[in-house]
């Protein structure tokens, strides 16, 4: 990376590169989730920016901070070993999880580097997505060797976010009259996965993207990201490309193609990208809260009457798992990846 030319597979198609454009900028809501404050409030609040945005921040989260600092500070130190004890870690066909620095969205490849471990180890997924094969297989993590104090805390933050994401999940079902526990016993043997983001700094901040584009396929996302900034969030309200402004000790949630079915509609998963700047590296974490694989996605059948009808067919999560995951096709079939694709069209 680097280079004076840019490979053109980091190269966005006219439409999608970030041009810079004075919109008047809306903040996405901050919600306090301070033990002190009333309960309905902070489901309210939440209820509000789930259905205006797809994207709130939170503070006084209950996450210390010390830990989120240790995760930056291991994170950072892993991204700048020599490429090849990186790639030591590197996934592959067998292993998805591990280092990776090829990330495509959308059939582009994103400017940065990444490093995937699972919340809990050795998951089983489908071993393909065709939808008569049983068969499962199990996904391990990849650990580098360099110091023992990487694996020890990212283990540990793995389980406090876990924690935070259980209490979000119930705050957001409980804002749509569901009950705070329904879908609970989905994320028994989760696919649930953090990954740390290592964005460096591009000299064609203006074809390039740091991540393209897109939805996340997660029940909900939990993001920590650093003090430079990069993520653009499409405004609902008129699809303007909003910045996300850093906010010390806060987390940036945003609702996942899962909540959305499970909603049927009326909390939307929100697109999102990453912009990369000339001069400065960028570090950010997202917590992805994936259910099991065998576990079938549905709207929530308390949301769906005779006047809102389902506006989506189960799916199989483990199938979808797999499907964003194959490695027959280089470059990805996009178009199977989405909810989208099983939407009722009436
Ligand atoms: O780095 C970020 O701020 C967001 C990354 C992201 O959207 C993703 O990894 O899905
Ligand atoms: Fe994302």
């Amino acid at each position: 990376m680097g280079n004076i030319d840019l490979d053109p597979a980091f190269i966005q198609s006219t439409e999608h590169r970030p041009v810079p454009k004075v919109v008047e900028v809306t903040e996405i809501p901050v919600i306090d989730l301070s033990g002190s404050r009333d309960e309905s409030l902070i489901i309210s609040e939440i209820g509000k920016a789930c259905e205006e945005w797809g994207f709130f921040q939170i503070v006084n989260h209950g996450v210390p901070s010390e830990l989120c600092k240790e995760v930056e500070i291991e994170g950072k130190k892993f991204f700048g070993l020599e490429s090849e004890e990186k790639r030591k870690v590197k996934r592959d066909e067998v292993n998805a999880m591990g280092y990776h620095d090829g990330e495509h969205t959308k059939n582009v490849r994103d400017w940065k580097e990444v490093f995937d471990y699972l919340v809990e180890d050795n998951a089983q997924v489908p071993s393909s997505y065709e939808p008569d094969d049983k068969d499962l297989r199990t996904l391990t993590n990849q650990w580098p060797q360099h110091s023992p104090q990487f694996r020890k805390t990212m283990e540990e933050y793995a389980r406090e976010v876990e924690k935070l994401s259980y209490k979000l999940l119930g705050w957001i079902l409980s804002s749509l009259g569901l009950a705070a526990d329904k879908f609970h016993g989905c994320f028994k043997n989760q696919l649930s996965m953090v990954r740390l983001n290592y964005y460096p700094p591009c000299p064609f901040p203006d074809l390039a993207l740091g991540v393209g584009h897109h939805k996340d396929s997660s029940a909900l996302t939990v993001l920590a990201q650093d003090e430079v900034g990069g993520l653009q969030v499409k405004r609902k309200s008129d699809g303007e490309w909003i910045p996300v402004r850093p906010c010390p000790n806060a987390y940036i949630i945003n609702v996942g193609d899962i909540v959305q079915v499970w909603s049927n509609d009326k909390y939307e998963s929100v697109e999102h990208r990453v912009v990369v700047n000339t001069t400065k590296e960028r570090f950010s974490v997202p917590f992805f809260f994936f259910p099991a694989h065998h576990v079938n996605v549905s709207p929530a059948e308390e949301l769906v009457s005779e006047e809102n009808p389902a506006k989506f067919k189960e799916y199989n999560y483990g199938k979808f798992f797999a499907n964003r995951n194959r490695s027959d096709f280089k470059k990805r079939d996009v178009e199977n990846i989405q909810i989208q694709h099983f939407r009722i069209l009436n």
